[in-house]
Formats: structure tokens, C-alpha cells, sequence
């Protein structure tokens, strides 16, 4: 997949269960728009979306799944649970929460990396990040590539947005890994995708900017006259 995705765009098309476009049915579909509009990879959450949006396109997919647990803050493909429902979606890459922070049960990335590899040695493994030592550390643990998904997400990077200081944190990170990086998080313009590839990147990712109506309105209502 990450050649395929290589010098181009992937639209995350998500809608979690609070949004207006929570559906797979919906998701497929806006897989197949932003196919038309020329998207060459899909970023999804949950089996059930990326099964849907297999039925409309052949992009390959990047699956997560997002579910909260008690004991930890991690959110994003958290235990082997997330693992083995995206193994069995048939997406090409699975991206998983690769911040130092906790992981329910105390399950390790190092553990939850090993577990992936030997279920499906094929399966992609992108990392998502929020720190230079996240990505640093992914790199070390053999992860395909790093995301900087969570840039901003966390308790040591939030109110950070990754175009801050001219994507200084995306920049940083290029330069101090040898793995791919791919762009993701608040990349709202396709002038912001343009710098991104400027500075190195091997693939953007563009989420709410295209797939979230109610955040692209919120934008636009922003700029109304008071
Ligand atoms: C923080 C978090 O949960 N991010 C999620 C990761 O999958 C998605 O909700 C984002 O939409 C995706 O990363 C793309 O980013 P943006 O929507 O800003 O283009």
C-alpha cells in the first residue's frame, strides 16, 4: 500500500456513532466520491465501514478502530481485539496508537506489534504518533511507516495543530526517521497537502477537510458577517 499511496492523497472517511454521517453505508460512499475526486488510498474506522467501502472501491485501506477503555486514553486500534477485527476486514494497513502512553491491560506496542506480524506478516503497519520519540520509538519497533494522526491529540501536544510554525513538528519528523511519514491531522487546505510534500512526506492524509460536512459549514459560518 505505501507504494500505491506514495506522492498521493488519502482521504480518512470516518463518521464515529455522534456524527450525522454515521453509517457505512455513507462511508462507502463517500470512499467512491473521493475515489472520483482522485483520492488513491481510503483511511476508515471499524470492520464494518472498511467492508462497506471495499464493496464501492478498490483503494487500498489504511483501518483503525477507535474504541475507548476505561483504563487507558488510548483510542486507536488499542488491543488485539482492534487487531484481529481489522485482519479480518481486509484492509492493506492497519494504523495503531504508537504514543508511549498506556494500553488497556497494559498491553505493550512492542507486544501488540509482534501479534500483528505474526497473524499477517502482509499487513502494513503505520504508526500514529504525537512526539518525535513516538516516531523515533515506531522506527525501532518496525512499524512501516509513522502518521502524525495524534499531533495535537494528546496531553503533551495539545493545542498544537501539525501547520503550526510552518509544519515545524511534520519537518522534525521527516528528517529524524528513515521511514515514511505521512502527513495527517488538520491538513485543511490543498495548499497545506502541497507544503506537506514539499517538506518530504511520502503521503498526506485529508480527513474532516472533505468528509465531515458539519465541520467544513462550521468554517465557512465562521467567515459570516457579525
Ligand atoms: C485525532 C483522531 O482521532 N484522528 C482520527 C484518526 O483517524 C480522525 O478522526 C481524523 O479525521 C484523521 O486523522 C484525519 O485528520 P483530519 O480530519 O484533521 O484531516
Amino acid at each position: 500500500m505505501l507504494e500505491t499511496i506514495k506522492g498521493r492523497l488519502v482521504v480518512s472517511c470516518q463518521a464515529l456513532d455522534h456524527e450525522p454521517l454515521h453509517s457505512s453505508f455513507i462511508m462507502g460512499k463517500m470512499a467512491l466520491a473521493a475515489k472520483e475526486g482522485g483520492a488513491s488510498g481510503i483511511r476508515a474506522n471499524s470492520k464494518e465501514d472498511i467492508i462497506a467501502i471495499k464493496k464501492e472501491v478498490t483503494l487500498p485501506v489504511i483501518g483503525i478502530v477507535k474504541r475507548d477503555y476505561d483504563d487507558s486514553e488510548v483510542f486507536i486500534t488499542a488491543t488485539k481485539q482492534e487487531i484481529d477485527e481489522l485482519l479480518e476486514s481486509g484492509c492493506e494497513m492497519i494504523a495503531l496508537d504508537a504514543t508511549m502512553r498506556r494500553r488497556p491491560g497494559g498491553l505493550t506496542l512492542e507486544e501488540l506489534v509482534s501479534y500483528t506480524r505474526s497473524k499477517n506478516p502482509n499487513v502494513q503497519l503505520m504508526a500514529d504518533i504525537s512526539t518525535l520519540d513516538d516516531a523515533i520509538q515506531a522506527e525501532k519497533l518496525g512499524f512501516d511507516c509513522v502518521g502524525t494522526t495524534l499531533y495535537g491529540y494528546t496531553k503533551e501536544t495539545d493545542g498544537h495543530k501539525l501547520y503550526d510554525n510552518d509544519f515545524a513538528f511534520l519537518k522534525n519528523v521527516v528528517e529524524q526517521v528513515s521511514i515514511p511519514v505521512i502527513a495527517e491531522g488538520n491538513i485543511m487546505t490543498p495548499e497545506m497537502l502541497k507544503r506537506a510534500f514539499e517538506l518530504g512526506v511520502s503521503s498526506v492524509v485529508v480527513g474532516g477537510a472533505i468528509t465531515r460536512p458539519q465541520q467544513i459549514t462550521a468554517r465557512f459560518a465562521a467567515q459570516l458577517p457579525k
